[in-house]
């Protein structure tokens, strides 16, 4: 569980996030959403510790990350699975020393412990034997498959994905945010995710945090959120004309 107290965070004149409270719940896929330029990503490196608000706490659990000296926060680190945007995968590195990367810097393991975890995540991404190849040798959504088997290789508790389906189509964007769910509840981790696609919304939505110029303006699950009248959730949601035909046959049948 992640808690977030009153947070506010400015650049120069500018007030981006205007004092955010919320919990991102554990054993749950929560997700950040809002129109671009909302504060999805400055919240998300707030939590991250990689920008300090100028007010506010944030916990993880019940240790706030303000109150942390730098081994507790190395520790955290740690604990901490991160999915970049567009995977990250390092181009000069076969996949098996990619997902070897966080195992080496944080771990005495040997080699051949290591390895045996490479292969444990890989089989949970349903990609075993492409331990050799480079990146570029394998597909977008292969990639992005890597990126989250390099994620959890540590046993996070915490997992956070910045856009984890850009760049994928469609089809491949669901499987991969279906894995993210998945492994969320299969390790009870807490697992953030910043998105504006509306798919994932639907698919893997289970805590819905919604910001509108830095605020947070509602809070819901996937199925909540085609209930809701706010008008800043519904300009977004149906600013696609496929969830307004969802729309329209769902109040029909009410
Ligand atoms: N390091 C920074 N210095 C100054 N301004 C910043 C910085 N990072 C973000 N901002 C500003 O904060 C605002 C929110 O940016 P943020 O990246 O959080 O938006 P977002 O909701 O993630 O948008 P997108 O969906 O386009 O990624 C923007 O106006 C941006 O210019």
């Amino acid at each position: 569980m992640i808690k977030v107290e009153n947070i506010r965070k400015r650049f120069g004149e500018e007030e981006i996030l205007k004092g955010i409270t919320t919990v991102f719940e554990k054993g749950k896929t929560n997700l950040i959403i809002g129109q671009s330029g909302s504060g999805k990503t400055v919240l998300l490196k707030c939590l991250l510790g990689l920008f300090k608000p100028e007010e506010g706490r944030i916990y993880y659990e019940e240790n706030a990350i303000q109150d942390m000296d730098e081994e507790q926060q190395r520790e955290l680190r740690e604990d901490i699975g991160m999915l970049f945007q567009g995977g990250a995968l390092f181009d000069s590195m076969t996949i098996e020393e990619n997902i070897m990367f966080p195992l080496r810097m944080f771990t005495k393991q040997r080699k051949s412990e290591m390895l045996s975890r490479v292969n444990e995540v890989l089989a949970r991404v349903n990609l075993e034997g492409v331990n050799k190849k480079y990146p570029a040798e394998i597909s977008g959504g292969m990639q992005k498959r890597v990126s989250i088997a390099r994620a959890i290789v540590n046993n996070p508790k915490y997992l956070f994905c910045d856009e984890p389906n850009s760049g994928l189509d469609p089809k491949t964007a669901t499987v991969i945010d279906n894995l993210i769910q998945e492994i969320t509840h299969e390790y009870n981790i807490t697992t953030v995710v910043v998105s504006h696609d509306m798919n994932s919304v639907m698919e893997i939505g289970e805590n819905i945090v919604f910001l509108k110029h830095g605020k947070l303006v509602w809070q819901g699950s996937n199925h909540d959120i085609f209930k809701t009248d706010n008008e800043d959730v519904t300009d977004f949601v149906y600013s696609s004309d496929l969830f307004k035909k969802i729309r329209e046959v769902q109040l029909k049948e009410e």
